[in-house]
């Protein structure tokens, strides 16, 4: 695919289209996540010159899970660099369901929080879905209640999930092309795989999910203009998946002791996709840049929630 990378140079980068190594424009999440925090920056700080409150995100943390607590605390430093106020609301593995939706229930009523958010996952003993819904649609940053991911599905304005959202927000700035694309999307979570179907089908996309019991997943991902593997399988995307050309985003992040693996081959696809996301450094610096633009968006009199 053609197209013009801010990031970079047109097409493939490096060792150039003549080399059988060629490699791929690299989509920089964390220079176009910088950018996108200066303007979240410039619009709280617009706004308390307007003599109003700074937006306030409340994170609700349940249990130990460590990546989780790398998250929240980046969550809590990156509002601090754009003047967000943020309230960090801890409780234990073992807790009641009862409590949670109690201190869910209390953050909604408080006018002084804009923006909740439940990290995920969640102890087993805690069905998910049931806590994200209890939060104030308007208030709910994330974009996972079921009312929000309704309105994603209507066509309607509303607050978008942030992996989904910093995806296209990426896409968008540098360059790539979406509209009449075909969009292949490996996982189908709630968090990443379904939000981000619709949010390209919004973009004019021609979408395909797939999922574990896909047929011939190759070539199905052999189809896609975009493709973005959100499966959590460490390295599931090679060479085979690709049509030479493609753009390749990766969201996931496992753990490894060879420290953070995506769930693309990053070396092996680098050498046939025009473009591709690292891992670190691509779609996760997107999901909370994002969060920051939704925490704005939410404060009631801002008006423009639809990305
Ligand atoms: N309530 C939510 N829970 C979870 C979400 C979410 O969007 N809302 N997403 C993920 C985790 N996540 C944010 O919560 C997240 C993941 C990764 C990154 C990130 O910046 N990653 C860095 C690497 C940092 C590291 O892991 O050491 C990168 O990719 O460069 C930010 C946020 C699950 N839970």
């Amino acid at each position: 695919m053609g197209f013009t990378n801010v990031y970079g140079v047109p097409g493939r980068s490096g060792a150039g289209a003549e080399s059988p190594r060629a490699r791929a424009v690299l989509l920089d999440g964390r220079a176009v996540a910088a950018t996108l925090r200066e303007e979240t920056a410039a619009a709280v700080a617009a706004l308390r010159a307007r003599g109003r409150e700074a937006p306030a995100l409340a994170t609700i943390l349940v249990g130990e899970d460590p990546a989780s607590h790398v998250y929240v605390a980046a969550k809590h430093r990156a509002c601090e660099a754009v003047g967000i106020r943020s309230l960090d609301h801890r409780l234990p593995g073992d807790v009641e369901g009862e409590r949670l939706a109690e201190l869910i229930g209390s953050l909604n009523a408080d006018d002084a929080v804009s923006g909740i958010l439940l990290q995920l996952p969640l102890p087993s003993q805690l069905e998910a879905s049931e806590f994200i819904d209890l939060i104030d649609v308007g208030k709910d940053v994330d974009g996972l209640t079921t009312a929000n991911a309704g309105q994603l599905w209507r066509q309607r304005d509303g607050l978008r999930p942030c992996t989904p959202a910093g995806i296209i927000e990426l896409l968008d700035r540098c360059g790539v092309p979406i509209a009449g694309r075909h969009a292949v999307v490996v996982g189908r979570s709630d968090l990443v795989g379904r939000p981000l179907a619709g949010l390209l089908l919004r973009r004019d996309a021609t979408v395909t999910i797939c999922h574990r019991h896909t047929a011939d997943l190759p070539a199905v991902c052999r189809g896609a203009d975009i493709l973005v593997a959100a499966c959590g399988i460490p390295r599931l995307i090679g060479v085979e998946h690709v049509r030479p050309g493609a753009v390749v985003v990766d969201v996931g992040i496992t753990r490894t002791d060879d420290g953070l693996v995506g769930d693309v081959d990053f070396d092996a696809v680098a050498t046939v996709a025009a473009a591709i996301t690292p891992v670190p450094g691509g779609v996760g610096p997107m999901t909370i840049a994002l969060l920051l633009a939704n925490t704005v968006a939410a404060l009631p009199s801002t008006t423009d929630k639809d990305r």
